[in-house]
Parts: structure tokens; sequence; C-alpha cells
């Protein structure tokens, strides 16, 4: 049965949100990178409204980017590029990098931009907390099955210890895509691209954009997914 939220918005299965994304590919001929590109920038305009720098209680708004294995993890480098060009200090995790020209692409323009990368993640929520005004999820998004793996065991436990905000790309990390998980990361921020999956029903947190506005009208109908219009030429939408 399809399920949508307060906005009409339908809420996408795992199987769903996998094939669009593959629709995109092989039908209307967009390029992974093309894609990435929109959905990261997305996650720093949405980013930028709800956090603008002038709300951190920092001397300087830094932002602690952590990046996974798959395409969740390359938005995140394509946001943390974003950010930096907004005025932010992000600062990037990515502990398992695939070697893959798009991925290493996306590193190098963000070591060119002076962003630094850890090679260590802190061992305390506290450093974290001390260190960052935001942290970023890029973790996991839609593809992630089963119990998490380390060495991002180890990292959702300590963010569920800090008690800055996290932005979660897609969605929350350690979630079941479409169950959620009331023990992992509560986020404060979702932006769900594309369109919002089933998970998304059960996040709490303040804000819930909606970015990705790259879905051509003939596959959000196949889809039924009856998006909210976004207001004029934004790249997000603030949904209730
Ligand atoms: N059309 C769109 O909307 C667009 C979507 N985009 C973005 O792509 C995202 C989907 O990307 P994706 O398919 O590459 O998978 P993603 O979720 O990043 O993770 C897969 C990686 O995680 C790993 N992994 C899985 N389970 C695990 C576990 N339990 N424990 C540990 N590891 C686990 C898995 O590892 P493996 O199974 O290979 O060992 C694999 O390496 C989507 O959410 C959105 O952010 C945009 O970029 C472009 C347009
Ligand atoms: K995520």
């Amino acid at each position: 049965m399809a399920s949508s939220g307060r906005s009409g918005v339908k809420h996408l299965s795992q199987e769903e949100a996998q094939a669009i994304d593959q629709e995109l590919f092989t039908e209307y001929k967009f390029s992974v990178d093309q894609l990435m590109e929109l959905a990261g920038l997305s996650c720093a305009t949405a980013i930028a409204k709800a956090y603008p720098p002038s709300s951190f209680t920092k001397s300087e708004p830094t932002v602690l980017i952590i990046c996974g294995p798959g395409n969740n993890g390359g938005d995140g480098l394509v946001c943390a590029r974003h950010l930096k060009m907004f005025g932010y200090e992000p600062t990037i995790y990515y502990p398992k990098r695939p070697s893959k020209a798009l991925f290493e692409g996306l590193t190098t323009q963000c070591q060119k931009m002076d962003i630094p990368f850890l090679s260590e993640f802190p061992s305390e929520a506290m450093l974290i907390d001390e260190l960052y005004g935001l942290v970023v999820d890029a973790i996991f998004g839609f593809s992630f099955k089963g119990a998490v793996r380390e060495p991002f065991g180890s990292i959702l436990r300590t963010l569920e210890q800090v008690t800055i905000p996290i932005a979660s790309i897609d969605i929350p990390s350690g979630w079941d895509v479409e169950k959620g998980n009331p023990d992992s990361l509560q986020p404060d921020m979702l932006i769900s691209l594309t369109a919002p999956k089933k998970a998304a029903q059960h996040f709490t947190g303040r804000y819930h954009f909606l970015g990705g506005r790259f879905v051509p009208m003939a596959l959000q109908k196949k889809y039924s997914l009856n998006l909210p219009p976004y207001p004029e030429t934004d790249c997000v939408l603030l949904l209730p």
C-alpha cells in the first residue's frame, strides 16, 4: 500500500527508491555525478537555510561531515565543497574510500579547497561537541541493509552521544530504510532526496527538507510521487 506524509508526498520503499535511481540512469540517461552534484548542493542549501553561519555559537561555523562508502558518501563530499563555498569550515571523515574515479575526483576537489580530512574519528562525543557546530551524516543512504558493520558501528555509537545538531542526508544512518530505528541517531535535520523514504515517517527532528529537484515529471507520475511544488528556483523545500 502506498504511504504518504502530511504533505501528501509519497514515501518510498527501498525497492522503489532503487528502481527510480536506476531508471534515472538507464532510461533518462543522467550520469551519477550530475545527480550527485544536485543532491549535494541541495544538502548544503538546506543546511544554510536552517543553520546560517551567524547561528553558530563557535567562533567559526565548523561542520564535521562523515562520508560512507557508497553514493550517500559522495553526496557528503559534494555537500562539503558547497558548504565551503557558502562560508562554512567543513572537515571530512572518510574512512572507507571506493577506488572509483568519481569518488577520487570529489576527494581531490575537497583537498584542493583546503577542506581537511581527519585520519582518525574523534574517540569521544565530547570532542565533537567542542570542535564543531554541526555534524553531517552522509554514511548510509537508501541501499543500507542489515546490521551495521565496522568501522561504522563505533562511529554511529559515538554520534548517538553528541549534543550538537546532526543533519542526515537521505536516511538517518543506521535506520532501516523502511522501518526506521528508535535506538539509533535522532537527527535534527533530514534532507530527503528525490522523495522521502518510508523511514522518514519516524523522523522527529526540527527540519525535514526535500531536495534533489531533478526528477522529470513523467517519472514523478509513473511512481505517483506527488511531490509538492518547489518555490520558484529553489533546489530545496521544507516539508511540514
Ligand atoms: N536517485 C537519487 O535519489 C540519488 C541518490 N543519491 C544518493 O545515493 C544514495 C544511495 O547510494 P548507494 O546505492 O550507493 O548506497 P548507500 O546507501 O550510499 O550505501 C551503500 C554502501 O554502504 C554499504 N553498506 C550497506 N549496508 C551496510 C551495513 N549494514 N554495514 C556497513 N556497510 C553497509 C555498502 O557496502 P557493501 O554492501 O558494498 O559492502 C555500500 O558500500 C542515496 O541515498 C542518495 O544519498 C545521489 O547521489 C544521486 C541521485
Ligand atoms: K545518511
